[in-house]
């Protein structure tokens, strides 16, 4: 059964660590903050469900796990207004994540937000190869648009491309093409404020995400080969390159096993091109951070 590794047990790290367990997905896990006092917390009250699961939480022990999830670092608050204003506060959590990947040959998953900008820093500055790099938001972001085309009578499941926050991408093309372009900015703008409202309300986003990392654990674990929206690393597709962004890919075993070419429509294909320019041009604010 897979090992696993979650870097930074908080809301969303051990929210995960717990759903793995409870789905009974992983046999050993490594659960690592640099809070102490959580960790344990974590550790606990995932032994005190009495399962059968090893915990260490020794870091050295990561670069052996099959996958390792990055959810250090700070989340949103109602004052910070984008996920891109978490930059630079965010480099250093992920700086200390990427101390542990040396000699590690599994698949890592990234979480920290700004979560495609974050997945390219780790692309240049661990070894890890293209294939075995994953940045999570595009199910979350999807599972939302569904949740809003449901809500206006329109047949689902939707998928979001381009970046995971204000530069995200609805494929309307693939549900309703018909849907006029003053409805589509409308349904972006409410997609691009739906978690603020779960932040403004309890604190943070938990459920969901947790939910659809676990997914995407068992998506690997059971090597399924199934096409998600995913921030892969780009060279080329869509036009993109020099960021990572959300995409729709094959995932397996080996991590991203092909990344889908999607025709998209001239409204989804302007604001792909709006994504990628974005978050490419934040990306190369990080070249001498390597
Ligand atoms: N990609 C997504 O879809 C998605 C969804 C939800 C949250 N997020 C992001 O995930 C991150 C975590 O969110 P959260 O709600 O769990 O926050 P949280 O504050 O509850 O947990 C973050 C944890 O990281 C730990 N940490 C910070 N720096 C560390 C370091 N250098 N080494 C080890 N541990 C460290 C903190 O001690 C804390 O316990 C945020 O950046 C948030 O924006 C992304
Ligand atoms: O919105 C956030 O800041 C948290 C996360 O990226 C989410 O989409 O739930």
């Amino acid at each position: 059964m897979t090992s696993l590794a979650i870097f930074g047990a908080g809301t969303i790290g051990g929210g995960v660590a717990n759903l793995l367990n409870a789905r009974g997905l992983v046999s050993r896990m490594v659960i690592y903050d640099k809070n102490r006092d959580l960790q344990e917390a974590q550790r606990l009250d995932i032994l005190h469900t009495g399962r059968d699961v090893e915990i260490s939480t020794d870091p050295e022990d990561m670069r052996n796990c099959d996958i390792v999830i990055c959810t250090a670092g700070l989340p949103r608050n109602p004052t910070v207004k984008t996920r891109a204003d978490l930059l630079h506060t965010n480099l250093p959590a992920a700086d200390s994540c990427a101390r542990y990947l040396n000699g590690f040959s599994g698949i890592l998953i990234v979480v920290t937000n700004p979560m495609d900008i974050i997945t390219w820093y780790f692309h240049t500055i661990t070894q890890i190869p293209k294939n075995r790099i994953i940045g999570f938001g595009g199910q979350l972001d999807s599972a939302r648009f569904s949740y809003t085309l449901h809500q206006l009578d329109i047949q689902g499941p939707g998928c979001i491309l381009g970046e995971h926050g204000e530069h995200q991408v609805p494929i309307f093309s693939r549900v309703d093409p018909s849907l006029p372009e003053s409805k589509r900015n409308e349904v972006l703008s409410d997609l691009r404020g739906s978690s603020m409202e779960i932040i403004k309300g309890k604190g943070a986003t938990e459920f969901g995400p947790s939910w659809h990392i676990s997914e995407l654990v068992r998506i690997i674990a059971r090597d399924d080969k199934t096409c998600i929206p995913c921030s892969c690393i780009l060279e080329g597709e869509y036009g993109i390159s020099g960021c990572c962004l959300g995409v729709p890919a094959i995932i397996g075993k080996e991590g991203i096993c092909e990344i889908e070419q999607w025709d998209l429509d001239p409204w989804e294909h302007a604001h792909m091109q709006a994504a990628g320019t974005f978050v490419s041009g934040l990306c190369r604010t990080l070249e001498g951070n390597k």
